[in-house]
C-alpha cells in the first residue's frame, strides 16, 4: 500500500465523519489523497466500494482516495491533516514521533488530564512538525456534498506556513482564511461544542428560541473571557473558528454535541446518553477539563458549569437550569 502514497501531497488521519469528508473536499478537483483509518476493514471497504458506512454513510466517495491503515506510510507525505478526535491525537501522533511535514490539526478539545491544546500535544507527540489548526462551521455531510464552506486556518509558521498550505487546502468551495492565532483557532472549536451541548438541552426541554439565543450570547462571553485569558485573540474569537462554529453547531440536531444536550434535556441518563455511540461528541471529555482550567484561571464560566454536572450526572436537567436561572443579576460585560 505504501507505494501507493509516494508522491502525493496530502494526506488525512483519521478516516471519521470529518476526516473522510476533508478527503472527499481535497479530492474533489481529482487530486490523489491518502486517508488512513485506524480500522483495516474500514480502509478496505472505502478502497473497494467507494464508501465509509461506518462514520459517513451517503457520501460516494471519490476513486482519488487511497484508504490505508499502514500509520507509517504517511510520514512521506509533506502535509497530513490530522482528524482523530482530540483524546487521542497524542496516542495516534506517536505513532509518527519524527513527523517534519506540515501538520493540520482538525479535532476540537482539550486532552482530559493534562488540559493541553491540541497544538500543544501535537508538540510534544512530534516536534519537529510545523503545527497549524484548521477550524471553523463544518458539518462534515455539507463538506463531502461540496456545499461553500469557510475555515480559519491558523498557522504558527506565520505567511509561510499558509503559502504552503493555503493553495494544497483550498477548493472552491472550501475557503481557508488566513489567522496566525494557533491559540484562538483552538479554544474556540473546543469550547462551542461543550455549549453546544447546553443548547440541545435547551431544545430537549422546550426551553425556545430566546433561551437558545441568550445562551449562545452568554457562552459567547464565557468563550471571550477564558479565550482572552488564555492569551486568543478577540478578533479570531469573533471569527469563523468561534462565533461562526458556536452559532452552527448550536442552532442543530444535525451536531453530535447539540444532540447530546438534546437526549439529557429530554430526560436521558448521561451514561444511557453517551453509551454505545460510534461517534464522538467532544464537548462531553472537553468540558471537565475546560471548567477546571477556567477554575484555575479564576475565570467564571457558568454554563461550562453547568455542562459538567449534566455529562456527570450531578443532576436533572431541570435543576441545572433552575440553579442558572437563580444566579444573582449581573452587569452583562462579557470581560467584567
Ligand atoms: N463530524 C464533523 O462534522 C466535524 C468534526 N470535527 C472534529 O473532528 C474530530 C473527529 O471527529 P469525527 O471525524 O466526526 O469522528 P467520528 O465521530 O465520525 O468518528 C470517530 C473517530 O474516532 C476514531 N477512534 C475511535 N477510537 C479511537 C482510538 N482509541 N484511537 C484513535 N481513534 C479512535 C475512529 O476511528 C473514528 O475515526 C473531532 O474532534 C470533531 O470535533 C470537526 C469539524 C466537523
Ligand atoms: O464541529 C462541528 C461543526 O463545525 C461538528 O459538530 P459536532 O461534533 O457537534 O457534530
Amino acid at each position: 500500500m505504501s507505494a501507493a502514497l509516494n508522491g502525493l501531497a496530502i494526506g488525512v488521519i483519521g478516516a471519521g465523519a470529518w476526516g473522510t469528508a476533508l478527503a472527499q473536499m481535497l479530492a474533489s478537483d481529482g487530486r490523489a489523497v491518502a486517508l488512513w483509518a485506524r480500522e483495516p476493514d474500514l480502509a478496505a471497504t472505502i478502497n473497494a466500494t467507494r464508501r465509509n458506512p461506518t462514520y459517513l454513510p451517503g457520501a460516494t466517495l471519490a476513486e482519488t482516495i487511497t484508504a490505508t491503515s499502514d500509520l507509517a506510510a504517511m510520514a512521506a507525505l509533506p502535509v497530513l491533516l490530522w482528524v482523530t478526535p482530540a483524546q487521542f491525537l497524542g496516542s495516534v501522533l506517536s505513532g509518527l514521533p519524527h513527523y517534519a511535514g506540515d501538520l493540520v490539526l482538525c479535532a476540537k478539545g482539550i486532552e482530559a488530564g493534562t488540559g493541553r491544546l491540541m497544538a500543544e500535544v501535537a508538540r510534544a507527540a512530534a516536534p519537529a512538525a510545523q503545527v497549524a489548526v484548521l477550524s471553523g462551521p463544518t458539518f462534515a455531510h455539507e463538506v463531502a456534498a461540496g456545499l461553500p464552506t469557510a475555515v480559519t486556518l491558523a498557522c504558527s509558521g506565520g505567511d509561510a506556513q499558509w503559502q504552503r498550505l493555503a493553495p494544497t487546502i483550498a477548493r472552491p468551495t472550501f475557503r481557508p482564511y488566513y489567522s496566525a492565532d494557533v491559540i484562538g483557532a483552538e479554544i474556540g472549536g473546543a469550547v462551542k461544542n461543550v455549549l453546544a451541548i447546553a443548547c440541545g438541552v435547551v431544545e430537549g426541554l422546550g426551553l425556545g428560541q430566546n433561551a437558545r439565543a441568550a445562551l449562545i450570547s452568554r457562552g459567547f462571553a464565557e468563550m471571550q473571557r477564558f479565550g482572552l485569558a488564555m492569551g486568543a485573540q478577540a478578533e479570531t474569537l469573533a471569527g469563523l473558528s468561534g462565533l461562526g462554529d458556536l452559532v452552527l453547531t448550536c442552532s442543530s440536531s444535525s451536531s453530535r454535541n447539540f444532540s447530546l444536550g438534546k437526549a439529557l434535556g429530554e430526560g436521558q441518563t448521561a451514561s444511557a446518553a453517551l453509551a454505545g455511540r460510534a461517534t464522538v461528541a467532544e464537548g462531553a471529555y472537553t468540558a471537565p477539563v475546560l471548567a477546571d482550567l477556567a477554575r484555575q484561571k479564576g475565570i467564571a464560566m457558568p454554563l461550562v458549569d453547568a455542562v459538567v454536572t449534566l455529562v456527570q450526572g450531578q443532576a436533572p436537567a431541570r435543576d441545572v437550569v433552575a440553579s442558572l436561572l437563580a444566579r444573582p443579576l449581573r452587569a452583562e460585560r462579557p470581560l467584567g
